[in-house]
Parts: structure tokens; sequence; C-alpha cells
């Protein structure tokens, strides 16, 4: 494992989407002009973002009958040149174009991958270089697969498969760490992310109006004081027409735990500004990351 790059300040935007329906054209269209927006500023009310985040599911309407409709085929190996020319995934080909074109890193949310050789279906990040490249991708690993009565059953493993590893990317500001919506609820892929030297962690998301108002920030700061890092989860904007009502409120939270940024549940774009020194004066304050026993919990800190 190379060693992470210093943290540096840099500037954040989450493109809480919305207007997301059934032709996925026009959802694609749709998140480039987002995009537009986003490097802009929102027209010049705040600075360029060095690296653009758009939510889970963010070709399709979220629903496990749409994975396999939406499905693209990506054929990424890790640590292999990707030609983006010759990819098969319309929606790859387009979030390269657009971090090419306004030079910025972009954290494609994520969509329903197929993988070719099994025929598996995924729901895969993939994230691009201000160049372009496909630099990185992550496939859900915690499928969402609950069932509170009377309120929400869903089961993305009715047609998804779960990835198998932990992934993050390298830029020239920070190392940062990659997950998908219930990934969260599992400390130890943010803690071992974090072990890994990443200082920030951001997971495309879609939470929805059962789970949302008791879980999404608390989730989010715990994994944040947890391992003295920035957290963030971009979702898509609320659409009560859907059968899946997101909770929207993405959000950005510094490593003491402190909400930096939250938009409400329509579509927007929530700026906020990565400083170094938050992460520095936590960890020198409360060095728990020094701290640790692993003497007591040494399964903890298998392969590490
Ligand atoms: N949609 C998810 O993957 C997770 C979610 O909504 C929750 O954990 O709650």
């Amino acid at each position: 494992m190379s060693s992470a790059p210093h943290l540096k300040p840099f500037n954040l935007a989450l493109i809480q989407l919305g207007h997301l329906g059934k032709d996925k054209d026009a959802n694609l269209s749709h998140a480039s002009d987002m995009i537009a927006r986003a490097v802009s500023g929102d027209g010049g009310l705040h600075p360029k973002p060095d690296l653009v985040v758009l939510p889970e599911c963010f070709n399709s309407l979220y629903g496990h009958l749409q994975f396999p409709i939406y499905a693209e085929s990506i054929g990424y190996t890790p640590g292999q040149p990707y030609d983006i020319a010759s990819s098969q995934s319309q929606s790859v080909k387009v979030l390269s174009a657009a971090a090419k074109r306004h030079g910025v890193w972009l954290l494609g949310g994520s969509i329903p991958e197929r993988e070719k050789s099994s025929g598996k279906l995924y729901n895969t990040t993939t994230v691009y270089s201000p160049q372009g490249e496909l630099v990185a991708i992550h496939r859900k690993v915690h499928l969402f697969d609950i069932d509170i009565p009377g309120k929400i059953k869903f089961k993305e493993s009715e047609s998804l498969s779960a990835g198998n590893t932990l992934n993050y990317f390298d830029t020239e500001f920070a190392r940062i760490g990659l997950g998908i919506c219930y990934d969260v609820r599992f400390p130890e892929l943010a803690m071992t992310a974090a072990r890994k030297g990443c200082q920030v962690l951001i997971y495309p998301s879609a939470f929805n109006t059962t789970t949302g108002p008791l879980h999404w920030e608390l989730l989010q700061r715990a994994r944040a004081v947890d391992n003295q890092v920035f957290f963030s989860m971009c979702s898509p904007a609320r659409d009560l027409e859907q059968d899946y009502h997101a909770w929207g409120h993405s959000m950005v939270v510094d490593p003491m735990g402190k909400v930096l940024a939250e938009a409400n549940h329509e579509e927007t774009i929530v700026f906020a500004q990565i400083d170094p020194k938050v992460l520095e004066e936590a960890r020198a304050g409360i060095p728990v990351t020094t701290q640790r026993r692993f003497d007591v919990y040494p399964d903890v800190s298998n392969g590490l």
C-alpha cells in the first residue's frame, strides 16, 4: 500500500440530483447539466469545486426491478489501464467526458453494473480524474435488505450481488474512501479505510423517509468521529411520484462530528470547504487513532 497523499484544503460539491425518471438519456443529460452548474460554483456563488459527487443510482430509478433494465457493462480491472473510447457503458462515457471537459475530479454516484463474464449485477460507483480517466470503482459491499413491517421492505439481493473489496482513490489533495449507502451501517468498512490512510470518506447514497430521519445524520457523524475523518453522503432529491422516497439531506461532516453543510430534500448542490486543520486538531486533541488497544481486540486488527 502506497502512503496516502497529505490532506490539503479542497472544495467539495454534492449534487442532490432530482428529476430522475425512466428515460436514462434524460437522466444522464440532466446529470451533465448539474455537473456544469456545480463546476460553475452555482453561477459564481461558491469557489470551483475540486471534487464533484453524484448520488446512488443517478441514471435510473432506485428499485431492484430497475437494476437489470438499466445495468451497463463497465469491464474495469483495478490497476489496469481502461480505454474509455471502447467502454460499453454509456454512463461511464458521459461521466468521463464531463470530468475531462470541466477538469474536475468526479465521483460518479452509482449505476447498476452487469459483469459480463458472470452476468451478475452490482450497484457500482465509478470515479474519474480531471483528465477523464476511470481511476476506481466500488461495488456496494453490504446489500440493502431490510424489512420494517408497515414501513419499508427492500431487498437489493433479489437482483444484485455484493462487492467484495474495499476501495479508495488518491487525488492531489486527499485519499478518499468509497462506500455506498447501506455500507455506512458497517463501521468496519469505514474504520479499515481510515486505517489505510483515507482522510475523507464519501458514500453516494439514497436513504429513505423511514430510516433517514433517525439514522442519516447519526451514522455520518458517528463514522466521522469514530475515525476522525471527513464523512459525506450524497442523496438524490426526494420525489413523491416515485415508489422509493429518498431522504435527501446530502451532507458533509467534519472529523469532530460537526455538520459543515446539509441540503433539504429538493434538488440542490451542497458546497463545502475541507480544512485539514480540523482533522489535525481533532487527532492531536483526542488521539484515539494512536490509543487503540489491539491487544484487547486483536481480531479487529487482522490484515492491517
Ligand atoms: N438505501 C440503502 O442502501 C440504505 C438505507 O436506506 C438505509 O440503510 O436505511
